[in-house]
């Protein structure tokens, strides 16, 4: 059915005699919405007819992020009055790299009252410019710099482990450990000691008043970080600390702090924004990368061959004497830990809800459809990561697609776990780091065993702001490796 008989089979006009003008007001509104719904020019776009007049809100918890829509509709869904959805990759390049469109409002839903940060910041040379003085923080020379702190906590991860292993372990020295959770409290410490100054030390206590606001948060119970005051006060009395130190500390907040010296004043960031910032990294660099690690071991128990040969790789490499971890050198270019690490963010894209722009002009996309400016596009990144038309056997977790000469190659440009374009993720190589790191110290470390229930709840996803897993924990059988 075309645009013209749909609207001819739903709507019948009748006019009423005598209209006052807020009836006349309704009607306007009423005419307006049947012709967005289909004399817009987004009319031949299909979708759930509903969505031509309402589109459902982006929190709305646990939806599959639309991609039940791409199964039934296609690349292309028209899932709001002037919102459409898209799992082309070559549609996706367009608007989030050649036209590189700002992000929707949706983003400063997520500011609250709190301070802009290079996340939820809409104006494109607002952002340009906090993205510059964040960056360095951020480059690859400094993250070999912090390889120190990811070092004093991932060795606490290993004590913890082995603690938990010894408390908990049966006649076949196999302890059971909550590892999705220990991730965690990881993740978290690691951002402690990059962007806080020091160690929540979530691995010794499990709990800290950063954590309980984010749980809040990413569960969708508070939205902005800030909100919570015990969160607040304990970055706002770090920062001070930092600020009016002599002592300098190689680290995150260090760069940041020393922003309020520079010369040029567009250059100086206040410490409200600090917090604003941290507080960001926080959200957007633990659970992250430790629901993606976690997804890892998940993927390995479910397809032990792959923990085989993960095993095999890491155990050519010999740690150093008296040590424990790698060097980020040793691991760095290993092609099956890497390919691991790659299938897993393929098949567990964090935004499961996919990102929205705002068409600012007027454009053309495939086949000569028109997206008219003030449209809303949501990016189906993780809808095109496992689409047939891109990957063979979308939806199987085969490493080996990653590897060198694998035919067919694999489809590099519908892979986008960082997302593309001037706002895509800028804490890539630091989890790349973290990520690489603890999974070969684990491989390295431990015996690790699926335990059938826990990967029976692991297949019950939870979809808000980033993918977890609904249950919260994921527990294995672990065993310390005979050296
Ligand atoms: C496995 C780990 C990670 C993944 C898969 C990931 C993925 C992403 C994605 C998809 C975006 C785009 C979000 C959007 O447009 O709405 C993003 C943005 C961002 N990420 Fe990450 N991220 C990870 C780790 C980190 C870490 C460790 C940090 C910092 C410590 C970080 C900081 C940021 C920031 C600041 C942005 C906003 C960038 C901008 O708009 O300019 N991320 N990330």
């Amino acid at each position: 059915m075309n645009h013209i008989e749909a609207f001819s089979k739903y709507f019948i006009f009748t006019f009423p005699e005598n209209i006052n003008f807020t009836q006349v007001g309704k009607i306007a509104a009423t005419g307006l919405k049947i012709q967005s719904a289909f004399f817009s020019p987004l009319g031949d776009i299909p979708g759930p007819f509903s969505k031509r007049f309402f589109e459902g809100s982006y929190f709305s918890k646990k939806k599959p992020g639309k991609r039940d829509y791409h199964n039934k509709y296609g690349h292309l869904v028209r899932i709001g009055p002037s919102k459409i959805s898209v799992s082309d990759k070559d549609i996706i390049k367009q608007i989030m790299v050649t036209e590189d469109f700002e992000k929707s409002s949706i983003y400063s839903k997520m500011k609250g009252k709190d301070e802009w940060n290079t996340f939820n910041m809409i104006d494109k040379d607002t952002h340009k410019q906090r993205r510059r003085l964040v960056s360095s923080a951020f480059s690859i020379k400094y993250i070999k710099s912090l390889e120190p702190l990811f070092e004093s906590v991932t060795e606490s991860f290993v004590k913890r482990i082995n603690l938990d292993t010894e408390r908990t372990k049966e006649g076949d020295e196999f302890g059971v450990i909550d590892i999705w959770q220990l991730l965690r409290c990881l993740t978290l410490d690691v951002i402690g000691e990059t962007a806080f100054g020091g160690t929540f030390n979530m691995l010794e206590n499990d709990d800290h008043a950063v954590s309980r606001a984010i749980v809040k948060l990413t569960r969708g119970v508070e939205f902005v970080f800030y909100t919570s005051p015990l969160a607040d006060k304990f970055v706002s009395n770090i920062i001070s600390e930092r600020t009016h130190s002599k002592e300098k500390r190689n680290d995150i907040l260090q760069i940041l702090v020393d922003t309020q010296h520079a010369k040029n004043t567009k250059d100086r960031m206040n410490s409200r924004q600090i917090a604003s910032e941290t507080g960001l990294f926080l959200i957007a660099g633990s659970e992250t990368t430790s629901n993606t690690i976690g997804f890892a071991l998940i993927e390995m128990c479910r397809n032990t061959d792959v923990l085989t040969e993960l095993y095999a790789e890491i155990d050519k490499v010999d740690l150093d004497e008296g040590r424990i971890l790698f060097h980020q050198e040793q691991i760095k270019n290993l092609p099956y830990l890497n390919a691991v690490i790659k299938e897993t963010m393929r098949l567990n894209h964090v935004a499961s809800m996919g990102l929205e722009r705002m068409v600012t002009h007027d454009i053309i996309i495939k086949e000569n459809i028109v997206v008219p400016k003030g449209t809303h596009v949501r990016c189906c990144l993780h809808v095109a990561q496992i689409h047939p038309d891109y990957w063979p056997e979308p939806l199987t977790f085969n490493p080996n697609r990653w590897l060198k000469n694998a035919d067919p190659e694999p489809c590099t440009d519908a892979f986008f776990p960082f997302s593309l374009g001037s706002r895509n993720c800028i804490g890539k190589d630091f989890s790349m780091n973290e990520m690489r790191l603890v999974l070969a110290t684990l491989i390295k470390n431990y015996e690790i065993k699926p335990i059938s229930e826990q990967m029976k709840a692991s297949e019950e996803k939870h979809h808000f702001l980033t993918l977890t897993i609904e249950s919260g924990s994921f527990k294995v059988r672990m065993k310390p490796r005979a050296t």
